[in-house]
């Protein structure tokens, strides 16, 4: 069964356009979590335009206190701040992924190779009992890359489904990106690391991702789950994911 952890950065995005507390991102977690989803991610950039650093910490209560089965998914590139800010809040999952501050989202895994000693040493002081460090990794990693990531001692990859996410309408070009993700996934349970993906995945791309990569321990999802809770309300967007994670 692959786990659905709910992005809420869209929300907090949603709420930063005016000085106020609406739309409430620990509300919306209430929500998510009530409906079932397994877990809340969150990634926290540097200019806080959307999660704010008291959000991770008002999150990190309500999951300790009201939801303590759920998971919290940290996500970042691993700054001095960064690395702190985990130490301090003791997520269940640390998600750590290359990204530029000035990007405007995530684009890209690490390069395995080329950064294997920062990432080792990383992984290193983060790895604590309880907590799972995953890794964001290209759709094309395939079994060297993955070699790579294994050494660092991370426990997880986290497939980057961007560009299977820009393909809705390019039905050839999802096909090679799911033999891709496929191959990616199978090199990494193959030396067991465990399989998380993530990046614009949606109701309707979500079923074939799901037949075609095995193994999938958790998606998080953010961008189009905001977008079909505009529609059809937070809860019922969560059953519907579920739903569509039940397609293999
Ligand atoms: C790491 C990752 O996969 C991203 O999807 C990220 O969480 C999205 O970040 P933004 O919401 O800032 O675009
Ligand atoms: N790790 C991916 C994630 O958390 C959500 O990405 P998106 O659904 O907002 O594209």
């Amino acid at each position: 069964m692959t786990l659905l952890s709910v992005n809420l950065n869209a929300v907090a995005q949603l709420r930063n356009r005016r000085d106020l507390p609406w739309p409430s991102v620990t509300g919306i977690a209430r929500v998510v979590l009530n409906a079932g989803a397994s877990g809340i991610t969150i990634h926290p950039r540097p200019d806080e335009r959307h999660i704010r650093r008291t959000d991770v910490f008002d999150l990190s209560a309500l999951l300790r206190t009201d939801y303590p089965q759920a998971e919290f998914n940290i996500e970042g590139f691993p700054s001095d701040d960064f690395l702190e800010l985990i130490e301090e809040v003791n997520p269940e999952q640390v998600t750590l992924v290359p990204d530029d501050p000035a990007q405007a989202t995530s684009d890209h895994g690490w390069d395995f190779v080329g950064q294997g000693s920062f990432l080792t040493s990383v992984v290193e002081r983060l790895k604590v009992p309880g907590r799972r460090i995953s890794l964001f990794c290209d759709p094309d990693a395939g079994a060297a890359g993955i070699a790579g990531a294994k050494a660092t001692g991370a426990d997880r990859v986290e497939l980057f489904t961007g560009p299977y996410g820009a393909c809705f309408d390019d039905a050839a070009e999802a096909e090679r990106q799911l033999a891709m993700l496929a191959d990616t996934s199978r090199a990494a349970l193959s030396v067991g690391m465990g399989v998380n993906a993530g990046h614009d995945l949606t109701l309707a791309n979500l079923p074939a991702f799901q037949v075609a990569v095995p193994g999938v321990a958790e998606v998080s999802i953010g961008h189009g789950i905001t977008a079909d809770a505009l529609l059809i309300g937070f809860a019922e967007a969560v059953r519907a994911y579920r739903l569509a994670l039940e397609s293999n």
